[in-house]
């Protein structure tokens, strides 16, 4: 859903912050537990409509169709189609005319019609909430692993292996899950490349190479080698991400093309390419517990030059209580790390800490998160 355009960023962010503060104070123990059962049932409805490709089949306002014609359509009861869809408009998902016939709000317009965010919301609701549903068993079973295969998502998906080999062994996951971490960054501003891009000083390396290691499709690097005519971008993952990228790659115009290349490399084994301007890891670290998270920086220390550096982007936890908004869309991915591979989002002595485990020579030397961005950039040098 656009936002609205008299709003800028930051505004919105204060807007939301002192909403949330007024609910909060003004809220008792029982409107707090409605509240989520509220939450609970808008899911669930939203969830039960697009399984039954319900929103597909409503029109836009100020046309409009009837239950009763939903009901022809699906073959479920009118009532039962009227009632989800009454709790989905609680969530400002799907509307009524005058008349009573079903519409789209601007919220399901967009959630239907835009791709990005189509993807984003199918891969939310069938993938990462059912993982949370194991959470409570995997820890009851595990309650101290650090161990990437003994997780919520092992519960839920009944594999024993990582969520990364489960890809590799699944291809079309593999598709699904590209196709998910790209339409996340294209449909949400505060997740978007444009801040790696604006968030260093990347015309100062002049003519550089970069190493994306574990770069998936290449988003993020086609996004820097299309503003910067200088850098060359070397993109590193895992097979299943070979078809997208190399399509990806095939689709850009031949001037950028030459200055983009894609490599198949498990970033566990010995970095190939030495001494690289920068070895750049963009939401890679939060999928790994830190004893991993060591190996795949030790595998880039090994490879760098005396003037190689280490450029991460990935979240900075903020302190607790100081932005409740902010701090629960960050807290709801540490909490999906977690799920997913007993892996944290990192506050700030987290990764002063990290980097201090891999090698004595490297320092952090500064941490920026540029307005508007949930992610930082962290910039590692080794000390001379
Ligand atoms: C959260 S995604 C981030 C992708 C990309 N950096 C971005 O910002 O969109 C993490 C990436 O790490 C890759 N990855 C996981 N295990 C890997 C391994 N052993 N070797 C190389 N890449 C790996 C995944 O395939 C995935 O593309």
């Amino acid at each position: 859903m656009s936002a609205p355009t008299a709003i800028n960023p930051q505004q919105r962010e204060g807007v939301l912050e002192s909403a949330t503060k007024i609910k909060q104070l003004s809220q008792e123990p029982g409107n707090f537990l409605i509240d989520l059962l509220v939450q609970q049932q808008q899911f669930t409805s939203i969830k039960w409509l697009l399984h039954f490709k319900i929103p597909e089949m409503i029109p836009v306002a100020p046309k409009g169709i009837s239950y009763d014609d939903l009901s022809s359509r699906t073959g479920i009861s009118s009532n039962t189609i009227r009632a989800v869809a009454r709790m989905a408009m609680t969530a400002d998902f799907l509307a009524e005319t005058k008349d009573g016939l079903s519409t789209h709000s601007q919220l399901s317009r967009s959630l239907v019609e835009d791709q990005d965010l189509a993807n984003w919301l199918s891969y939310v609701v069938n993938r990462n909430v059912p993982m949370t549903y194991g959470f409570i068993e995997a820890t009851e079973r595990w309650p101290n692993t650090t161990s990437v295969t003994e997780t919520a998502f092992n519960v839920s998906s009944k594999t024993e292996l990582s969520f990364f080999d489960w890809l590799e062994a699944n291809p079309k996951m593999g598709t699904e899950f590209g196709e998910y971490m790209k339409s996340q960054a294209a449909a949400t501003t505060d997740g978007g490349v444009e801040h790696l891009v604006n968030g260093f000083d990347w015309k100062s390396l002049g003519k550089a190479t970069i190493v994306d290691v574990g770069g998936g499709e290449g988003d993020a690097s086609f996004a820097l080698v299309h503003a910067y005519p200088e850098l060359r971008l070397i993109v590193q993952d895992l097979s299943h991400a070979k078809a997208g990228a190399q399509a990806k790659i095939a689709a850009l115009d031949a001037p950028i093309k030459s200055r983009v290349e894609w490599q198949e490399y498990d970033f566990r084994e010995v970095q190939q390419v030495k001494g690289a301007d920068v070895y750049f890891l963009r939401t890679v670290l939060h999928n790994w517990p830190d004893d991993g998270a060591v190996k795949i920086l030790q595998r880039v220390v090994e490879a760098m030059g005396p003037s190689s550096r280490i450029i991460i982007m990935d979240m900075v936890l903020p302190t607790p209580g100081d932005k409740r908004v902010f701090e629960g869309a960050l807290r709801q991915k540490d909490l999906m790390m977690r799920q997913a591979f007993n892996a944290p989002e990192r506050e700030v002595e987290d990764w002063y800490s990290l980097v201090g485990k891999v090698d004595k020579r490297l320092e952090l030397v500064a941490i920026t998160r540029p307005e508007g961005s949930v992610h930082s950039l962290l910039e590692i040098k080794l000390r001379n």
